[in-house]
């Protein structure tokens, strides 16, 4: 039986890869952005009549990728509060660190349960958004209060 997760229920990979893969109880989440997973379409992004991207809404792109991320956690058998360890990309970290660190603490408002976090600056993502993640969830892990 192969480890590879693809889901209906998330956006298509952009290329030839699995949208998580399980060993043992980890599991490893593809880079995820913030596409609508029915039509395709970047949230957030609007563009002009030539179909230029002028400009891009970092709040709806945040919460677009969460919910993309828990779509997959849920399609491979995982909970939201599997999340241990997140990589966070952004293309403009002086514009949107911090309307995205915003929305980050309403998904995770816990400090104790909360997955540890890295966030990078990046030049670019290979389509035009403007956040991406990598997480890591462990399938074993106990978060019920002792
Ligand atoms: O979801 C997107 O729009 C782009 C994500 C792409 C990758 O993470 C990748 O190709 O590695």
């Amino acid at each position: 039986m192969s480890d590879a997760i693809r889901t209906e229920t998330a956006p298509r990979p952009v290329g030839q890869y699995p949208h998580a893969r399980r060993v043992g109880d980890l599991l490893f989440l593809s880079g995820i952005g913030p596409r609508d997973a029915a039509s395709n379409a970047i949230v957030g992004n609007v563009h002009d009549a030539q179909g230029r991207l002028i400009s891009y809404d970092i709040d709806a792109q945040t919460r677009a990728v969460f919910a993309n991320v828990r779509s997959v956690l849920h399609a491979s058998g995982a909970r939201w509060e599997d999340l241990v360890d997140v990589t966070v990309y952004l293309t403009d970290m002086a514009h949107d660190f911090k309307a995205y660190n915003a929305v980050w603490a309403e998904y995770f408002p816990d400090i104790d349960t909360a997955p540890c976090r890295t966030t990078l600056g990046i030049t670019s993502l290979p389509t035009p958004i403007a956040i991406e993640l990598k997480c890591v969830a462990a399938l074993s892990r106990n978060t019920k209060p002792e």
